[in-house]
Formats: structure tokens, sequence, C-alpha cells
């Protein structure tokens, strides 16, 4: 009898295993109608296939061996990388209508999938247009907008000047100096970039920024977040943005004491109302909304641009006759007497051409942010199913030989038809497509044009005494950037 139980308890655990082996094994095996991909292996899926070399030329090599559509099992995820200009096209344009919600990720939990990034469904759609026209009513909408960021950036190119020609490391002060444009639609006000507080929130956002907690296998294996170390950074994260939110939630409890309905300073105050009139029926404002909405006007307003500028430097330091023909269409359209301004735009189509090669080159957001398809779709005979996490691919449209000869060459030129005239723009690909397009990227624009060209008519920009120009060489956290280096800015006489 004894014989008899114990044979049937290692029978029970044999079976027990092999049953949820064999359901594992069925769970990472690819369905012959999806799209292509390496074979994953049980329980690891595809991950292997990550792991050795970084994230980015995985991703390419996997191109080249499965084509422009291939798939990747990763965790409770199928992935699908989509490459190529015309395939992003069709399907986040053609179909966005069923691949424009965000996949259920740690990252995107974190905000409890609020506000306008992490939402899916009619709530973003709500938050977006809200968000979108109160940028336009406080920002670049606003005529009186571009002389509150030349104060900025007043200010900005006098810090540059406190480092007396002296090498230096500029991505603190840039990123302050863009988290306080930000601070000005949302908040109203500004902050001293000696301020404790506020210094110390633009450090978490950075490091949040930084965290391969982003990107990392914790999204796609969402128990990994509940381990008692920290290895994949989850945890922290969690911490710094509770951190970011008390920081928000008090500028917001000022803002409930002194709010004026005939006098709206901000994008706060725009909102509070909004709550207050309740002619929100469905009951979509509210206040983690908003505070989930202004976090993601900080995180996705300040480390882009920021990191845009800091790789157009690293380029200009790498290629001083382009840094000096910059120069020259400035001092000969603008002078040095006056801050360049949106309305000399149309005459400094070289200038422009350099910010649209630095977003080209710069590469920031590789593979856009990740988005979920709501219902199985078809594309060239492939199925992509339901709940599928898509990776658009930005980085395959920015080294597309077909569109950007010699890609791996910085050369603004290519910008520039044979009338001298700004041409090829739509090409880029940077702030994404679809209904997720960028929500910023008006407000990006204009703020790259007028501090790009303010920092090369005041300063010549050198490596530091004795060095040659930093390597052209980025890391990836959230966003792709580049290594750190240091700058001397020269003022020019
Ligand atoms: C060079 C600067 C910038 C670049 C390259 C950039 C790029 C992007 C990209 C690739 C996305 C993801 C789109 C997708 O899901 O497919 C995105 C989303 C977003 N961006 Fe930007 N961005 C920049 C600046 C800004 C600025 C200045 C703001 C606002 C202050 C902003 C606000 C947003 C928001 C709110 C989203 C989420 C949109 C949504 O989920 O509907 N971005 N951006």
């Amino acid at each position: 009898m004894d014989v008899l139980f114990n044979v049937g308890y290692l029978d029970l655990i044999f079976i027990t295993s092999s049953v949820s082996l064999l359901l594992l094994w069925v769970r990472s095996r690819r369905p012959s109608d999806y799209p292509p991909g390496p074979t994953p292996i049980p329980v690891i899926g595809n991950f292997h296939n990550l792991v050795n070399k970084d994230f980015m030329q995985s991703l390419r090599d996997l191109r080249q061996k499965h084509g422009d559509i291939f798939s990747l099992s990763l965790g409770t995820f199928w992935v699908i990388v989509v490459n190529g200009s015309d395939n992003l096209k069709e399907i986040l344009i053609k179909r966005g209508e069923k691949t424009s919600d965000r996949p259920k990720f740690f990252v995107f939990n974190l905000v409890n999938n609020r506000g306008i990034i992490s939402a899916s469904g009619p709530s973003w759609k709500h938050h977006r247009t809200f968000a979108l026209s109160k940028l336009r009513d406080f920002g670049f909408g606003k005529r009186s907008f571009e002389s509150n960021i030349h104060e900025e950036l007043e200010i900005f190119l006098n810090e540059l000047e406190k480092y007396d020609e002296q090498a230096f490391d500029i991505s603190e002060i840039i990123h302050t100096s863009m988290s306080n444009i930000v601070m000005a639609i949302t908040l109203g006000r500004r902050f001293d970039y000696k301020d404790p507080e506020f210094s110390y929130f633009v450090q978490l956002l950075n490091e949040n920024f930084n965290n391969g907690a982003v990107l990392g296998p914790v999204n796609f294996i969402p128990i990994l977040e509940k381990l008692p170390i920290d290895i994949f950074g989850a945890k922290q994260m969690s911490k710094n943005a509770e951190r970011c939110d008390a920081f928000l939630q008090n500028e917001i409890n000022e803002h409930e004491k002194t709010l004026d309905q005939n006098n709206i300073r901000d994008f706060i105050d725009a909102y509070l109302v909004e709550l207050r009139q309740e002619r929100d029926t469905d009951n979509y404002f509210s206040g983690a909304n908003l505070l989930a909405s202004i976090g993601d006007l900080f995180a996705a307003g300040t480390e882009t641009t920021a990191t845009t500028i800091r790789w157009a430097l690293m380029y200009l330091l790498n290629n001083m006759d382009i840094q000096h023909k910059m120069w020259k269409e400035i001092n000969e359209n603008v002078g040095s007497g006056r801050l360049p301004s949106l309305s000399d735009k149309p005459n400094l189509p070289y200038c422009e051409a350099v910010i649209l090669e630095s977003l080209r080159l710069g590469n920031i957001v590789p593979f856009s942010l990740p988005h979920t398809v709501s219902e199985d779709i078809y594309y060239k005979g492939m199925k992509i199913p339901k709940d599928s996490v898509i990776f658009p691919s930005l980085d395959s449209v920015v080294y597309d030989e077909s569109l950007f000869p010699n890609s791996h060459i910085f050369n603004p030129e290519r910008f520039i038809d044979e009338n001298g005239k700004l041409c090829g723009q739509e090409k880029i690909l940077t702030f994404s497509l679809g209904r997720r397009v960028c929500l910023g990227e008006s407000l990006a624009r204009l703020e790259l044009f007028l501090y790009l060209t303010a920092l090369v008519q005041r300063f010549q920009f050198l490596p530091p005494e004795g060095d040659n120009p930093p390597a052209v060489e980025g890391k990836l956290g959230v966003t792709y950037s580049p290594i750190l280096y240091k700058i001397r800015a020269v003022r020019r006489s």
C-alpha cells in the first residue's frame, strides 16, 4: 500500500511538472501564422536572443535574419517588431484604430495607466485632446511664449558663461532649463537652478529615464517586480515616481488654494476648472489623472529635448566646419545684437537642417514607446494577435539607405535642395507616427530652434583643451542618449 502511495505521489509530481512544462512549451511555441522569428526556448522564450549584444544591435541583427516584421516571445507577451517606414505607416496609421493602446507593462502601471502616456481608450483620448489644446493655450500657440523661452534662454546662456571657457558637462543645466519651460506651461512658474527641491526633482526624473527597468524584463514578467532584491531597478523606479508625485501634488494643492476661474494661469488651473465645473459626465477628469498628466509632460518634455541638444552639440564638436557654417548663416541673417526668433526660421535653412539631422541621427527614441493591439489584425499574410506588443522601430528609418544615403554620416546638406531650400523633413519619424504621435512635437521643434541657434550665435563650442572631440557614442535608457562628454563654450567676440 505504502509502495503504491509513494509511486502515486512521485507520479503526481512528475505529471504536474510535465503538464506545466508542456503548457509553457505550447505557450512559447510560435503559431504558424505569426510573424517569423527566432525559435523560442520553453520558459525562457526569446530572452536569450537579446542578452548577448546591446538591445538595439540585437533587434537589427534579428531583422537581417527574419525580415522587416518579426516576432519574439518575451515573458507573458508576444512582441512584434515593425521595421521600415512603409510598414510603420501601414501598422500605426492605416490600422491605428487597433494599434494605439499601451500594453500592461510595469512602467505604465506605475501610474495605474492614468494620464496620457500610459493610458488607453477613451480616457487617453480625452486627456490627449485636453493636453494638446492647453499646450497651445499656454505654450507654442501663445505669442508671448517665445519671449518666455527667450527669458529662460538668457538665464541659461549666462549660466554657460560662468564656466569661463573651462570644460564642463552640459547635461544638468540643459535638463534644468528644459524642465523650466515645461514648468512655465504646467505650473506657471520657473525655478532657480540652485533650488534644492527642484534639482532633486530633475535628478529623480533623470534617474528614471536612465533606469534599465523601462525596457527591462520586469515589464514582460510581472512577478520580477515582487523579488525581495531590486536587481531590475523596479523598486527604485517606483520610489522615484512617488517622490516626483509628492513634489507635483504640492504644486496642485497650492494652485487649488489660489485658483481664480477668471484668471487661468496654466495647465493645472485649466484642469482644476474642468474638475470643478463637472461638465465631464463620464468622470474622465480626476485628481489622479491630473497628477499623471503633468508628470507625463515633465517626463516626456524634459529629457527628450535636452538629449537632442546634447546630441547636436556632440555632432558640432565633431564637425567644426558645420558649426562654422551655422554661425555664418546666423551672423548674416540675425547678427549678434538680439536672439534668433521664430520669424528668422525661413532665413536659417542650414541651421534648421542641422537640427533635422540631429533629430535623425541622434535617434533618441529608437523603438518609440510600445503599443499594443486591441483586436487581431492581419498584415502581409501574418497575424498580429490581440494583446501582442508592437515595438515600432524608428531606428530602422534612421539608417534606411534608400531614404538617407550614407546614413551613418552626419550631413545636414541632405535636407537642403539645389535652390538652398529645406527639403525631405517628412522622411524623419523621430516623433513617431499615427494617433500616438508625440504630443509635444511643435513645442520641441520651437525649443530646439531657439536654443541651438542662440547657443551657436553666442559661443563657439570646442572640446576640452588638448583633447579630441568626444567619440560619437550613445547608451540606451528610455532614450538613446550620448555618453557623458565635456565641452568648452568660448564666447564669440
Ligand atoms: C526632441 C524632442 C522629442 C521627441 C524626439 C519626442 C518623441 C516622442 C515619441 C517617439 C513618442 C512616442 C509616440 C508613440 O507612442 O508612438 C512621444 C510621445 C509623447 N511625447 Fe514626445 N518627444 C519629444 C518632446 C516632447 C515634448 C517637449 C513634450 C511635451 C512637453 C512631449 C510630450 C509627449 C507626450 C505627452 C507623449 C505621449 C503621447 C501619447 O501617448 O498619446 N514630447 N514623444
